[in-house]
């Protein structure tokens, strides 16, 4: 289950019927020409659409353990999941899987036109612990044409390495500062708007476990606009990355308040079922 995809897997073309499309696309930012999309904008007052999405399994693990890529996605989910990558602006990650996984972070999924479309990679490093090269999938991918250069975003005042500031722009890419917090993390809110200040009007929040706690745990601010999660017919056992936000206690000492989904669709996909919703207010 954890043996790393080849080459050959990694880049082959995947095709998602647009039959199961339909039953995805009311979660996702409506594709409409780019003027209605920025008056869309401006009504949001400036507010990224974000998506939150992921692969688990039974035992709600992402991962055998934080360094490990393991696949959970079926054939017919993992196409999804390039397809929603192909409908959003960005797709975002923390530096704990950019280090474990060495993702690709393209999409590799050919639309109903034919045509592909590749979301902008953005990489959360506020310590700049990722040590990169040109070697690196996403960096390959994007010199290759097949995908656009990352953003890795640092805390504000990070002392950055030329060499590595030069291989992200020769393919498009740079580094971003955000300020941090006294826990030396960025606000969610200053994320969205340094990715909207770029003109990405999507995101796609892919993982892994402590940005989708962290994420889970911030939304009392309404950033998740959309949860299509995929559940895999499997148990990875203890000692994985999980999905379980922090507990926030409930007024008065009562039971602790639980972060629920609304307007939820359950979509079997091959051996796979996809659960879409929204954060239930
Ligand atoms: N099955 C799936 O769909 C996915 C699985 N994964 C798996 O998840 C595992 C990695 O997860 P983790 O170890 O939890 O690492 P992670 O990818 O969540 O990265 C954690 C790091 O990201 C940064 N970060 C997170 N939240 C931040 C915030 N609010 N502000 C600033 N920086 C922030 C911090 O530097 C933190 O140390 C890997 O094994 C990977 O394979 C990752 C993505 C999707
Ligand atoms: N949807 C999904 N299913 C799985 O089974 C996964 N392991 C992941 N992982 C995410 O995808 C990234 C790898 O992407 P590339 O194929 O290299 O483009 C990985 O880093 C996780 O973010 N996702």
């Amino acid at each position: 289950m954890s043996a790393p995809p080849n080459k050959q897997e990694q880049e082959e073309t995947l095709t998602f019927p647009s039959s199961h499309a339909a039953l995805i696309d009311p979660y996702l930012p409506t594709l409409s020409p780019e003027k209605e999309n920025e008056d869309r904008w401006e009504k949001m007052n400036g507010k990224v659409y974000l998506t939150l999405t992921y692969a688990h399994s039974l035992d709600a693990a992402l991962s055998l353990s934080p360094g490990v890529r393991t696949a959970l996605s079926g054939r017919l989910s993992k196409a999804m999941t390039h397809y929603l990558r192909a409908r959003h602006d960005a797709i975002l990650v923390g530096v704990g899987t950019a280090v474990a996984d060495d993702p690709g972070l393209n999409s590799r999924v050919r639309l109903a036109d034919c045509s592909t479309r590749q979301p902008r990679p953005v990489v959360l490093d506020p310590r700049g612990r990722w040590a990169f090269g040109a070697e690196s999938k996403v960096v390959r991918l994007a010199a290759e044409g097949k995908g656009l250069g990352p953003w890795v975003l640092v805390r504000e005042g990070a002392v950055i390495d030329e060499g590595r500031r030069k291989i992200l722009e020769r393919v498009g890419g740079g580094f971003m500062f955000v300020p941090v917090g006294t826990e030396g993390r960025f606000q969610w809110g200053d994320v969205l708007r340094v990715l909207g200040r770029e003109g990405v009007r999507s995101v796609m929040v892919e993982g892994g476990g402590e940005v989708i706690n962290s994420l889970l745990a911030a939304d009392k601010n309404g950033l998740v606009d959309s949860v299509i999660v995929t559940i895999a017919p499997t148990w990875l056992g203890q000692g994985g990355v999980v999905v379980s936000p922090p507990r926030v206690e409930g007024p008065n000492g009562g039971p602790p308040q639980q972060v629920r989904l609304a307007d939820v669709r359950w979509c079997p996909m091959g051996d796979d079922v996809v659960l879409c919703g929204r954060i239930a207010k």
